[in-house]
């Protein structure tokens, strides 16, 4: 162990998880804008949420996609695990598939929701979203292009 390491306890992982929703007709994938009021409102990302206390992957983002759109989804079909560390907290992304889902789309947080296709055409686009947007790409035999997400981000 280092001094460094010493001096400066482990930032905590804070676990979230992200539902890609899948339209079977046409592939489009579900995007939304974060509601005013959390860090980085109104930009797009991936519906879910943090995992509370003593829950799995799959009935946090089940809870959340409720608690968010008011559609109970079938089956989270676990995909890759990411980290981001954003100023406001140090997070582990856990990205799972959904083509099945239930109930009609309700905006509870009153955030907007768009079905999208590649490359996205809303703006600002989360910055820990980059990775997904390149595996959902690399899969459709799309090239990824993140300068085009970044020249869409807010000047400072
Ligand atoms: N839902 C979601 N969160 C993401 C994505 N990418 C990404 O970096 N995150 C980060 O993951 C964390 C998710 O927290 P959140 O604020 O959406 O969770 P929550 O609904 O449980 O929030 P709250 O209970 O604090 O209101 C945030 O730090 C957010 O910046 C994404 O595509 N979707």
């Amino acid at each position: 162990m280092t001094v460094d390491n010493l001096a400066q306890p482990a930032r905590k992982h804070t676990e979230v998880a992200v539902g890609v929703l899948l339209r079977e007709s046409d592939g489009a994938l579900l995007i939304s804008s974060r509601p005013a009021g959390k860090p980085y409102a109104g930009y797009w990302e991936f519906p879910g949420g943090k995992l509370e206390e003593g829950e799995s992957v799959e009935q946090a983002l089940r809870r959340e996609l409720v608690e968010e759109l008011g559609v109970s989804i079938g089956q989270a079909i676990p995909w890759k695990v990411t980290e981001h560390d954003y100023p406001h907290a140090l997070v582990r992304l856990h990205w799972c598939k959904v083509t099945a889902w239930s109930g009609e789309f309700e905006m509870r947080e009153g955030q907007q929701m768009a079905w999208q296709q590649l490359p996205l055409e809303v703006h600002p686009v989360l910055p820990g979203a980059y990775p997904v947007l390149q595996w959902l790409s690399e899969e459709r035999g799309l090239v990824f292009d993140q300068g085009y997400y970044e020249a869409q981000q807010p000047k400072p």
